[in-house]
């Protein structure tokens, strides 16, 4: 999909030098053909937009878009990357009253004089045409076998907290695969902080910043227990749930108490192979889950309303699970046939998400922090005996995404 977009972007660049320039009134229907040695591309200007076709991606820019996307100094202020001009001022029927394609440019003159002007290649990027075939973000789904086998590097403290390099891969590797690890961090909360700051802002929750919990039921919640934990995702019961875990075991003496990782996305895709409509079912039902807590000094209750699966309307592209059986709510938002589709399509997912192939199981050991994408990656533990402490805290997704695009990722 990426080397669609890039394929088409290079072929599109080599129409700029081409020079060509058509002057026309706005409404003909006449295609405009321009063609180098290596490519063939044409436009024309319809009545309520303009095409432009390369290939086989034929990308229409509807006139008020092309009036209101528009990056000249009056319109849009590059310094702060903000829109200046007044969208509602904009007459919905506006037409230009001049478009002309020049050294790979189009412009408009429109009925005021303003004149608008995009490179081809700027626009195929923002055309819903390409955004329709190109992943957002590149993803490995994995199940433990090919987990194992891709031997991803854990990043470690000292070059993590120093060097942009390491982060980058560290952060390259939590894109691609949900989880990323960095070892060698002290074994305290400070470190587990500053491993957690390098990569973007702390969301705080109810449970606070920096978290640090043991088996002493100080929360009204199963985690605070020695009892296992099936395969959930965090925070359900927010609108937004957390982006990030991350998790760092400060101690532990006693047995049991390994973590498991689980592809959420490989499960749905799985699903979507197998039953496009559970597929469905599970992206369209809106599911409330609740944390409610009336105990030791803490009155909380959060509800959070949300599908088990979110995608992408314009692309398909899965970019959440919200998968946590503890904390679902009664299901009052769908009529009684829908939820039985919807028991159907949540059993077929669980089955995925329990098939023993798909579970990567991992004992977190002082000074090894791991990083969870829980949009995307689903977490448990085994029961346990002895005295185990682990902290860690929260990350808002689009903090970490921004520091994705800052180091240069696709994100
Ligand atoms: C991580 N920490 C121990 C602080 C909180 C645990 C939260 C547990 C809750 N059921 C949820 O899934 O969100
Ligand atoms: O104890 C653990 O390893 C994880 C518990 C858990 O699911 C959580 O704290 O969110
Ligand atoms: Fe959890």
């Amino acid at each position: 999909m990426a080397g669609l977009l890039r394929h088409l972007l290079q072929n599109i660049r080599l129409v700029s030098s081409f020079g060509k320039s058509h002057t026309k009134g706005a409404y003909s229907q006449k295609r405009h053909l321009a063609s180098t040695t290596t490519t063939l591309y044409d436009w024309r200007a319809a009545d309520e937009y303009v095409e432009i076709s390369h290939g086989d991606a034929v990308m229409q820019f509807d006139y008020v878009w092309l009036r209101d996307t528009c990056r000249s100094a009056a319109s849009y202020n590059p310094k702060t990357s903000q829109r200046i001009l007044d969208t509602a001022s904009i007459d919905l029927n506006i037409r230009p009253a001049q478009t002309k394609v020049t050294d790979g440019h189009l412009s408009l003159t429109w009925p005021d004089g303003h004149v608008t002007s995009y490179s081809l290649s700027w626009l195929a990027e923002h055309s819903y045409q390409v955004k329709t075939r190109t992943v957002l973000q590149n993803r490995v789904l994995w199940n433990r076998d090919t987990y194992d086998a891709a031997q991803v590097p854990s990043a470690r403290w000292e070059e993590f907290m120093s060097s942009e390099a390491e982060l980058r891969s560290f952060v390259q590797n939590f894109l691609l695969y949900g989880i990323a690890f960095v070892d060698g961090v002290p074994a305290s909360v400070e470190a587990t902080e500053a491993v957690s700051e390098r990569v973007s802002i702390i969301r705080e929750t109810l449970y606070g910043r920096m978290w640090s919990f043991t088996s002493d039921l100080s929360r009204g919640d199963t985690a605070y227990t020695t009892q296992a934990l099936d395969r959930h995702t965090d925070t359900t019961y927010l609108h937004e749930p957390c982006g990030v875990q991350v998790f760092h075991c400060l101690q532990h003496d006693g047995t049991g108490g390994r973590t498991l990782l689980v592809d959420g996305f490989h499960a749905a895709h799985k699903v979507l192979e197998e039953s496009p409509e559970s597929f469905q079912v599970l992206c369209r039902v809106p599911i409330r889950h609740e944390n409610i807590e009336a105990e030791g000094g803490h009155r909380n209750h959060l509800v959070g309303t949300g599908p088990v699966l979110s995608a992408h309307p314009w692309n398909r592209e899965l970019y959440m699970i919200r998968y946590n059986n503890y904390d679902r709510a009664p299901i009052d938002t769908a009529p009684p046939e829908e939820v039985r589709r919807w028991y159907a399509a949540h059993r077929l997912l669980t089955a995925r998400l329990r098939d023993p192939g798909n579970e990567l199981w991992v004992k977190l050991t002082p000074g090894r922090v791991v990083f969870i994408d829980n949009w995307r990656v689903l977490h448990g533990r085994d029961s346990f005996t002895g005295l185990r402490r682990v902290c860690g805290c929260y990350l808002p997704r689009d903090d970490l995404l921004s520091t994705a695009r800052a180091l240069g990722l696709l994100a």
